[in-house]
């Protein structure tokens, strides 16, 4: 032994147990000061301060205790348990740069905890029942991670923050979403990659990309896809109508209990794989998911969305046997329906004519990648989004007889004899309809939860409406409280289409219990099931048509009446809100009408 290396030994070995305790104290808080100020990202610097140091540390340690294997331990777990203390008492502490918004504590502490509500299913309610005892702007998580850098240099703590906010104040609806408001935050990152439009997160990357999106969405492209809708609206009746007539054996007047949200699912799917990759789906005419296409799309939706709260941890999901071959699956069946329907090539106007840019030779064509990340994107965000509020929409009109007589007459009154409900303008002119397709979008957003944004590292504080939030904070408008909040909707959980004919007094006095002198709250500007600003949905206009279409042709043909028993409210209960949300069953008696 060298004679430096024995006088280390002699040295350490002259330490006391407290001289030891001082010197661990020191060190993890120095170490603690110096991750928070500086944020270490490179492997040297964290190689020193996650292992170095408290490797140094155990040396000493180990002439007190039993073997060197238990020193390392020691030393290891006090020194990192000491960091870990020092970041939980600071993000509880008045030092916080968030510390003036109240929050449940363990959402204070680390963001693990939202991704234990998302999997439970209920974060509408959990994030609503927060506003209602902590006001406007509730302290709902902490980032652990600066979600820039590869999630292995990640695994230092990030000690200062960025933190998450939910706010219920619809006036900075605006400012938050509208234009020159913030980007996408953390929690879009990680989703795919290349990442779909609706993970860009950078706003000229996400302008760019939206050109082909704003194309295909223009009234006259929407105008080209009426045959498309009317086809499978066509298609939804006529499936249905057999499969009562068949149970019926030729009796006339029959009915059939049928699980209608689940059938919804299939027509919206069945149209967006006619919109997104030339059709071939087919889940209608199967009766079911025979070929797996829902079950691909759903099965990594649930883990993606509570991963997505920690999002640096997506990477590796990857690494966990079965997801891996899940996501994989997915794109790989995007990746052959992209090939598949350019062979059809420019013929057919739908959706992907637009984002491979067929229709504008002028543009740059997408990368095969590319375009089968943003074709996932429109099966995902195009169908489940539509099957829900249509459902929620049926669940409502047959709690409601009242408002599914009124719209049957509407119905009739707009397409009689017959006459097929394909005229767009028209039904774009329906007032009830309309009216009860908002109020089913007021009730259940398909997007519950919103959709987070940030204000980046280095931006300094940032003036949003009344409030000022320091940088690196995450935002989230909450949709489902702005939309329950009786400040913007009076008699908020109440299903009342009325209020969205307030243009017309008549209206408002016969048919609903609010007296025309009654103070009446209707703060359109605090509806947002489509978002606001530059990333609203892209897909509003075409979402809108379907829903007035299929409505119309369901109710020309078919009746749906609640199967007694079935207790009220319990759809409802059962929903979960997961990013989109996931619906139960709903299963209605269908008859075919004389
Ligand atoms: C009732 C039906 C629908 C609802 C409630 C809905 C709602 C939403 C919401 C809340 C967003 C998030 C926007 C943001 O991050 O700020 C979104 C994005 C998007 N939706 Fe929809 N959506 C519906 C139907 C559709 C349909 C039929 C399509 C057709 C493909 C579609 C395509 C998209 C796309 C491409 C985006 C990303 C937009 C962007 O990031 O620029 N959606 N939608």
């Amino acid at each position: 032994m060298s004679t430096s290396t024995e006088r280390i030994w002699a040295a350490t070995a002259a330490l006391s147990l407290l001289d030891i305790g001082i010197l661990v104290v020191g060190s993890s808080l120095s170490s603690y000061i110096y991750f928070k100020r500086f944020e270490p990202q490179r492997p040297l610097p964290l190689f020193i301060l996650v292992v170095l140091i408290p490797g140094v540390l155990s040396v000493p340690l180990s002439t007190f205790l039993s073997s060197n294997t238990l020193g390392v331990a020691f030393a290891f777990t006090a020194y990192g348990g000491l960091v870990l203390f020092y970041t939980l008492i600071y993000r509880l502490s008045p030092f916080h740069p968030l510390a003036q918004y109240p929050g449940p504590i363990l959402a204070r502490i680390s963001k693990w905890w939202s991704s234990f509500v998302c999997a439970r299913g209920k974060q509408h309610l959990y994030y609503r029942s927060l506003h209602e005892q902590y006001g406007d702007i509730v302290r709902v998580g902490e980032y652990d991670f600066d979600h820039s850098a590869p999630w292995y240099f990640h695994l230092g703590i990030k000690l200062a923050g960025p933190n998450e906010l939910s706010i219920r104040d619809a006036s900075v609806i605006p400012p938050i979403l509208g234009p020159g408001g913030l980007p996408k935050g953390p929690w879009w990152d990680n989703r795919t990659n290349p990442p779909a439009l609706v993970g860009l997160r950078d706003p000229v990357e996400h302008q760019r990309r939206r050109k082909p999106w704003n194309r295909a969405f223009t009234s006259s492209a929407v105008k080209e896809y009426e045959t498309i809708v009317a086809s499978r609206s066509r298609q939804l009746v006529d499936r249905l109508a057999s499969l009562v007539r068949s149970e019926g054996k030729g009796e006339k007047k029959i009915s059939m209990p049928l699980d209608i949200g689940a059938w919804m699912s299939y027509f919206t799917t069945d149209f967006m794989g006619d919109m997104a990759f030339g059709g071939g789906f087919e889940l209608m005419e199967d009766g079911g998911d025979a070929k797996g296409v829902w079950h691909i799309f759903e099965s990594g939706m649930k883990s993606s969305a509570v991963m997505a709260h920690t999002s640096w941890s997506l990477v590796l999901l990857k690494y966990l046997p079965g997801t891996v071959q899940t996501i994989q699956r997915m794109r790989n069946f995007g990746g052959v329906n992209v090939v598949n329907r350019m062979k059809l090539g420019a013929k057919r106007k739908d959706l992907f004519y637009y984002l491979s840019g067929e229709d504008d030779s002028s543009t740059v064509r997408p990368s095969l990648p590319t375009l089968t990340s943003d074709g996932i994107l429109a099966i995902i965000a195009g169908s489940d989004t539509t099957a829900t509020t249509l459902t929620a929409l049926f669940n409502y009109l047959m709690q409601y007889p009242a408002v599914y007589e009124r719209l049957q007459q509407e119905i009739e009154a707009a397409f009689p004899h017959g006459e097929e409900p394909i005229d767009a303008a028209k039904l774009s002119r329906m007032s009830w309809l309309n009216a009860c397709i908002n109020e089913s979008l007021r009730l259940y957003p398909a997007v519950p939860s919103g959709s987070q944004r940030s204000i980046l590292r280095g931006e300094g504080p940032r003036a949003i409406g009344h409030y000022v939030f320091p940088e690196q904070t995450q935002v989230f408008v909450h949709t489902y409280s702005v939309h329950r909040d009786p400040r913007n909707f009076s008699s908020p959980d109440q299903f009342i289409p009325q209020r969205w004919l307030r243009d017309s007094a008549d209206d408002m006095d016969e048919k609903t219990n609010f007296s025309a002198t009654e103070n009446f709250i209707h703060n359109s500007a605090a509806f947002i099931p489509f978002s606001y600003g530059p990333t609203i949905c892209a897909g509003k206009n075409l979402a809108l048509l379907e829903m007035r279409m299929v409505v119309c042709f369901l109710m020309q043909r078919l009746e749906f009446r609640r199967i007694s028993g079935a207790g009220i409210g319990q759809w409802e209960d059962e929903l979960e809100d997961q990013f989109v949300i996931r619906k139960p069953p709903l299963w209605a008696n269908v008859s075919v009408r004389s």
